[in-house]
């Protein structure tokens, strides 16, 4: 466990909870994914091969990237082509560097401490190819499992986003085990605590809380305000929740919610033009316009 008192130092870098804080007070908490699936590649008149993706990915990023607080490649989407997706992913990566927008590797890693330590590598070391702003975690080996991550990222000033309650319909049979003492619960005040080590309004270690999780934080009693982490909110579009329903699911912890979306906005590609609006649609909706 961190010293509670202790703050940040090793890295010239600004920690990711105020660098992100920053973006979503300038630009507005919206995130988006950059999932290059199958059907969108097809509906976008391109192959689904390494070229496709590149097109794709680079269109996403140039037409969103000065719109967004933070760009959300999912990894499997590059993992599915192999070491040719890979590096794909790892020019994304880099441009989005070139270019300041934070971003968000979803690669929900989680694993016993030996090899966590070569996951914090790939995704949180500056130098690394894979190097982004932050990464999603999942703590089903314990939360504890997560340090060498927690701790490089503090280290690099970088963040993560840990599992806390997931959007989809499955994951309240692990999560919500507990009652209000929840596995869930566990999750938020472990985060609670690793936050104290950062200074500022918001810590490096966000949670990934579903926009469709509806009663279930207050079912659960959970405070996420205490968590002074950022809350990574998928679910919106696609997967049937609204601007509005993140606002009233969150209620007065929304200040610190990121929502993110994918193929909604994805989907109104291949044009530049065509994807702005949709993402400022978006955004318009989380801003409560
Ligand atoms: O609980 C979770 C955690 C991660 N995701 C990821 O977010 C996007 C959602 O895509 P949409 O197209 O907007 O539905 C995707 O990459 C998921 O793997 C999530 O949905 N829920």
């Amino acid at each position: 466990m961190p010293d509670a008192g202790s703050t940040v130092t090793n890295s010239a870098r600004e920690p990711f909870g105020s660098r992100l804080g920053a973006a979503m007070a300038a630009r507005g908490p919206l995130c988006v994914g950059i999932d290059p699936h199958p059907a969108l590649l097809k509906g976008w008149g391109l192959d689904d091969d390494a070229a496709g993706l590149r097109r794709f990915s680079l269109t996403v990023l140039e037409a969103v990237g000065s719109l967004a607080a933070a760009v959300k490649p999912q990894v499997a989407l590059y993992e599915r082509h192999g070491s040719a997706g890979m590096a794909i992913l790892e020019e994304l990566l880099a441009a989005a560097r070139d270019e300041a927008v934070l971003t968000i590797a979803d690669a929900k890693r989680g694993d016993i401490g030996s090899t966590m330590a070569a996951y914090a590598d790939a995704w949180l070391r500056d130098g690394s190819a894979l190097a982004a702003d932050s990464v999603t975690l999942s703590p089903y080996l314990g939360f504890e499992s997560l340090r060498p991550a927690l701790d490089l990222a503090a280290d690099t000033g970088r963040g993560v986003f840990v599992l806390a309650l997931t959007s989809n319909p499955e994951g309240a049979s692990v999560q919500h085990i507990g009652g209000t003492d929840s596995v869930a619960r566990r999750v938020t005040e472990a985060a609670a605590v690793e936050n104290r080590r950062y200074p500022g309004s918001l810590g490096s270690v966000g949670l990934v809380v579903g926009a469709t999780v509806g009663s279930a934080l207050s079912e659960l009693e959970l405070d996420l305000e205490a968590v002074r982490g950022p809350i990574l909110a998928p679910g919106l579009g696609a997967q049937g929740a609204t601007p509005a329903d993140l606002r009233r699911t969150f209620a007065s912890a929304y200040p610190q919610v990121l929502g993110t979306s994918s193929r909604d906005i994805l989907s109104a590609g291949p044009g530049i033009q065509g994807l702005r609006d949709a993402a400022l649609r978006t955004l318009d909706g989380l801003r409560g316009e």
